[in-house]
């Protein structure tokens, strides 16, 4: 029985290759070096699956920045606004794309999540002169070529077609779908190509487990008509959800080996699939860290062998295991209770072997043994299940859902508290977090400075970012958020339940990485998280400082979440832990609040039937959360890294009194869905990308207001960047919110006389 891994994680295990990418941006290394990180981060990941036991190493998940953006290369779709002369050698190329050009002022390609996950990939463009075709050079040959070199037995494994057409954006008249013919036929080249090579060539398709158009049925036919030659060979891997219907258009493409996420559907679908074809059964979670129940997925997998037979079978991960960190055992601090729950991504290599081992000999073992009882543990741990919590969320009223007076009422009682003008500006929370800042925060935490002294630093790093706003004439103020290491890991260390990881890092995108907390067992506040830094930041100003909270769907996202109650639940949990806060922030004077959720979008279900169901609890947790303020109390949320669009209605029925979104990487395109509906509350689409070295103009930002007040009225409209600045320099940022401000102040001189 063949046995694999969807993907591997390729950052290292000790974060290689962002401090190797960095130092080659910064210019401290050079290609060379640096692609001597990327061969040896590759050959660590083929060597840990084959010491674990697996058959096949999987090959081409390897990306210095993404692996998206690395096909739209292969594919020579580069935008027109760029010279492929320009730069030097494709490497560089690659970041330009990815980050912008900012010696020759050319944004970037937009950025967003990949499904449902907090991975981002860069956005290719389909413009209307684009042609596709497939390069000369391809990264995936060149990896593919090492791993043989070395002697390992490939599965190469490719963004499936339908799916990258799927996810490109069309920038001008030419639909996607007519460029079906030329993906089909470049995808055919690299295949003929490859194959020789290869036991297996992987499509990844995850928009498998979407709702597909029919356009877009018609695409994948005419596009896997043109892979014809090369069925044999091909894996089409789904993923992050079921196949569904899908499973007749896929089986109609003819290949032979179909993937499927067990983790995510039920193996009714098995039965649909004729035994001439290859199956590879997703059983060990590739999305979450816990350790596989090894019993009950023998269970679910033993009928499938018994009537497929071993050779037609294989065994995987749900999906790629880029979505989980790297090796528990360098795991120094979580207690041992828990360290037995847990499973990271060489331990789940380790898993599929041995389950793979007990299908064919039955073999047990101590591992097995204890796979068993590590469950049953956790199932009886005392911090699991807390009386007390769970009956506050049974509790729950519709009257704790809601503000006690309308928006309109509450906007009139802000205005006299807070005296804003129009085209209010403020920023998203942090600004940047400069090495030095997280140099002190690791001293204090290897114990080398006293807290006394990593407070005082703090503070003084408060004030000067209250400084600087003061000087730059901003509206409404923030703390910076220095203290915080991360919005959600800072929130998760203070609050039972969750605990965090030393080296659980996670690529989140390029170099950036998080390392997600873990939700074990039942949240509660025990203490204010956040009233010490936000008072004292108060008490430098006059000018109204927010309080800066992450909301509970975000909270949960971007952690990995208990499989043992439903999410809607933990959502309620830290939902009325933030309520709490909320409270204490106001008892201390606090008159803006901001609780962030930018993970409400990236959280809705890929099925449309789904979504209301989700919704209704994700907007339920915000307002639980935020509903207890007084009506003068001004409540802001912001979001990020998604398309808002669909699901607008439900943003506005979140009643925050004031929004700051993303916007002007995607142009505005936002505003489109202002159109149909009318957005009742302020909101701030954001005009300055924050994502891109790039410093905005102030004709630019002046420029993306004016489209803005075209479907939002003047009153309604604050400026504001598309993010937190936390990743930027203060040589970016000062000079990017001169302009802004400037740009506020042009507006307001048109609307307002310049009041
Ligand atoms: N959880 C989460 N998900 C999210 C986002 C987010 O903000 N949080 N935003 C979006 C993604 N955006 C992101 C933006 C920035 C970073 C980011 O800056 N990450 C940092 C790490 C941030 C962090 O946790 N820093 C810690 C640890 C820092 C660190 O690396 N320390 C050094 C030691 C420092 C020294 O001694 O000099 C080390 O361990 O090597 C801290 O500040 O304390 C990075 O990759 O560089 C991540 C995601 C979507 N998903
Ligand atoms: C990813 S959303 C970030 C919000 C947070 N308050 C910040 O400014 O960094
Ligand atoms: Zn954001």
């Amino acid at each position: 029985m063949e046995t694999h891994v969807i993907g591997f994680p390729r950052i290292g295990a000790r974060r290689e290759l962002k401090k190797a990418v960095e130092a080659y941006w910064k210019g401290a290394a050079d290609r060379s070096s640096l692609e001597d990180t990327g061969k040896r981060l590759m050959e660590y990941a083929w060597k840990t699956q084959k010491e674990a036991g697996l058959s096949l190493v999987t090959v081409g998940d390897f990306s210095y920045y993404d692996h998206i953006l690395d096909m739209a290369l292969a594919l020579s779709l580069i935008p027109s606004r760029f010279r492929k002369e320009d730069y030097p050698h494709d490497l560089d190329l690659s970041f330009a794309l990815a980050r912008g050009d900012r010696e020759r002022n050319i944004p970037a390609l937009d950025m967003t999540k990949w499904f449902d996950t907090n991975y981002h990939y860069i956005v290719p463009e389909l413009e209307d002169s684009s042609s596709i075709r497939l390069a000369e050079h391809t990264r995936i040959e060149e990896q593919v070529h090492l791993a043989r070199s070395l002697g390992y037995r490939v599965k190469a494994t490719l963004p499936g077609p339908l799916t990258f057409l799927s996810l490109a954006r069309e920038t001008g008249e030419r639909p996607r779908w007519s460029f079906a013919d030329e993906v089909g036929k470049a995808y055919a080249t690299l295949l003929s190509r490859l194959a020789p090579h290869c036991e297996w060539i992987q499509m990844e398709e995850p928009i498998l487990a979407t709702d597909l158009s029919s356009p877009q049925k018609q695409a994948w036919a005419s596009i896997y008509a043109q892979l014809s030659d090369h069925t044999e060979r091909i894996l089409v891997a789904c993923y992050f959800g079921p196949v569904g219907e899908n499973i007749e258009l896929l089986l109609s493409s003819g290949v032979r080996g179909i993937h499927l996420d067990l983790t995510r559907e039920g193996v009714e679908v098995l039965s649909r699939i004729p035994e001439d074809r290859v199956v590879s059964l997703g059983v060990i979670d590739g999305r979450n860290v816990w350790r596989t129940d090894l019993e009950a997925a023998a269970r679910i997998v033993e009928p499938e062998v018994a009537r497929r037979g071993e050779d037609k079978t294989m065994l995987s991960s749900s999906c790629s295991l880029l979505h989980v960190p790297i090796d528990l055992e360098l795991e120094t601090t979580l207690p041992d209770y828990i360290k037995e729950w847990l499973a990271f991504a060489v331990q789940k290599c380790r898993e599929l072997s041995l389950l793979a081992r007990h299908l064919t000999n039955g073999e047990t073992g101590p591992e097995w043994e204890s796979a068993r009882k590590a469950a049953e543990a956790r199932r009886r741990h005392p911090e699991v299940m807390i009386p007390r919590v769970r009956e506050r969320v049974a509790s729950v009223t519709g009257a704790q859902l809601a503000r006690s007076l309308p928006f309109a009422d509450r906007k009139a009682l802000q205005q006299e508290k807070l005296g804003l003008p129009l085209f209010p500006t403020t920023t998203i929370g942090s600004f940047p977090q400069t090495p030095e800042i997280r140099k002190v925060r690791a001293r204090f935490k290897r114990g080398e400075i006293s807290r006394e002294e990593y407070e005082t630093y703090m503070e003084g790093e408060i004030e000067r970012v209250i400084r600087e706003q003061e000087a730059l004439g901003l509206d409404v103020l923030v703390h910076g958020e220095p203290e915080r290491n991360d919005m959600v890991e800072y929130f998760a260390e203070l609050l039972p339940g969750y605990c965090t990881t030393t080296n659980g890092w996670v690529q989140s995108y390029g170099t950036r990485c998080v390392k997600p907390p873990i939700i074990y067992g039942d949240v509660h506040r025990s203490e204010p998280m956040t009233i010490r830094w936000i008072t004292y930041a108060q008490s430098l100003t006059s000018r109204p400082v927010k309080g800066m909270l992450t909301g509970p769907v975000t909270m949960l996202k971007w952690s990995f979440v208990r499989d043992d109650i439903p999410a809607r639940d933990v959502a309620f949990q830290i939902a009325l832990a933030l309520r709490d806060e909320v409270a204490d922030l106001e008892a201390q004077g606090i008159t803006v609040i901001q609780i962030d959720e930018p993970a409400i979008r990236e959280g809705l279900p890929l099925r449309r039937t789904q979504w209301e169901e989700y919704l209704t609890w994700a907007t339920d947790a915000f307002r639980l959360a935020s509903s207890g303020a007084a009506p003068g109390t001004q409540i802001h949320t912001h979001m990020c890294y998604s398309d808002f669009e669909d699901i607008i209605e439900w943003i506005a029925r979140l009643d925050a009194d004031v929004i700051s979104i993303e916007a002007s990487r995607s142009d505005m395109q936002l505003l489109e869905a202002f159109h149909r509906f009318e957005y009742p509350n302020d909101i701030g689409p954001g005009v300055y990308d924050v994502h891109s070295p790039r410093i905005p103009g102030i004709e630019e930002m002046y420029r993306l207001l004016k489209k803005a007040l075209e479907v939002i009225a003047p009153g309604q409209l604050w400026v504001n960047p598309d993010c937190g600045l936390k990743t930027r320099a203060w040589e970016e940022v000062r000079p990017s919110l001169t302009n802004m401000v400037e740009a506020a102040r042009r507006l307001r001189k048109e609307y307002d006389g310049g009041k």
